[in-house]
């Protein structure tokens, strides 16, 4: 759907929950998820809090989609986001969360491609 090719009806409009279901089972799945699978535990890490104001991971995602908080695809994109680049200020490049966060961003960007959210 678009300017060139409006959608007709309403089952035209692909359904966006489906598709951000669809990649968020995949990354989740991703054998680097792991660090970001739920929102980062203050008692493990007292100040990430400090550095990391807007905090997001996986479970606050899924939690949001139920919500149908997810509209267009921006914000969906926007969050996924913003898991690696939070990993990204608060750890350092040679750190085994920095590495996870680059090789699942990749994962997700390929993923967006396939599934044509992707500009
Ligand atoms: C379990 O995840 C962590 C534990 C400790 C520091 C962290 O920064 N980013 C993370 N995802 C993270």
């Amino acid at each position: 759907c678009g300017i060139e090719a409006p959608c007709t009806t309403k089952e035209d409009e692909p359904n966006l929950t489906l598709v951000f279901k669809s990649i968020l089972n995949q990354v989740r799945n991703h054998s680097a998820s792991w660090p970001f699978l739920k929102p980062v535990d203050k008692n493990e890490v007292p100040d990430y809090y400090d550095y990391i104001p807007y905090p997001m991971d996986l479970k606050t995602i899924g939690e949001r989609l139920k919500k149908g908080y997810y509209i267009g695809k921006k914000l969906f994109i926007a969050d996924m986001i913003r898991i690696f680049t939070n990993c990204r200020t608060y750890n350092s490049a040679e750190t085994e969360y920095y590495k996870c966060a680059n090789q699942l961003e990749k994962f997700f960007n390929t993923k967006i491609r396939e599934s044509g959210l992707g500009e």
